[in-house]
């Protein structure tokens, strides 16, 4: 285990037999359509990359980066759409795939864009979700685990950058982000 870590929330299998049950449960819901599937950059880059691997049905895939949390474990509240969509979204059926939802700040926003650009559904499928902190009233399609309200790192969700690439979810020493 990194030094930095306090504790191991999800392993590596527990993660991996998450995301096939997600991978799924999508193929079922988008059984003869052709969802466009919309990464939330950074975080959800690994998500993203093994669950499309689960899914069955013809998909098409775009980024999308926005940033609100910086270099701290509060969001700022601004959401910054960093990079936005290659392809139009208009009529689509889209799903977005997020790795967190915390305050829900970030997909509200979100949503709100898409709504706005006339897409035919939105659903959001997030790994790892912390009801207990949301500030706005948003529920996600679907979501992966629930997590307690302490600040999580690993397999894509970073503290200033670091630790995306553990392989687990874990949560973080506090003496690292108080330091
Ligand atoms: O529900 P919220 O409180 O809005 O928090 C969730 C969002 O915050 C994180 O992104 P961040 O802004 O840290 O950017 P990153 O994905 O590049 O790390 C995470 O990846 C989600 O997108
Ligand atoms: O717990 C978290 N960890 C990393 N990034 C995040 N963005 C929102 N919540 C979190
Ligand atoms: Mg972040």
């Amino acid at each position: 285990m990194h030094n930095d870590i306090q504790e191991v929330l999800f392993t590596q299998e527990q993660i991996e037999a998450k995301v096939a049950e997600i991978g799924k449960q999508l193929s079922e819901e988008y059984e003869g359509r052709n969802p466009l599937i919309i990464c939330i950059l950074k975080g959800a880059f690994i998500f993203m990359a093994d669950l499309v691997k689960q899914i069955t049905v013809p998909v098409e895939m775009d980024f999308m980066a926005v940033s609100s949390y910086g270099a701290s474990t509060r969001s700022s509240g601004e959401v910054k759409i960093i990079k936005d969509l290659d392809s139009s979204v208009e009529g689509r059926d889209v799903l977005i795939v997020e790795d967190i939802i915390d305050s829900g700040l970030t997909l509200s926003y979100l949503v709100d864009v898409l709504q706005r650009r006339n897409v035919k559904s939105v659903k959001i499928a997030t790994l790892f979700d912390k009801p207990a902190r949301r500030t706005v009233d948003l529920k996600a399609d679907i979501s992966g685990f629930i997590l307690p309200d302490a600040f999580v790192v690993g397999y894509g969700l970073d503290y200033a950058e670091k630790y995306r690439n553990l392989p687990y979810i874990g949560v973080l020493k506090p003496e690292v982000y108080s330091s």
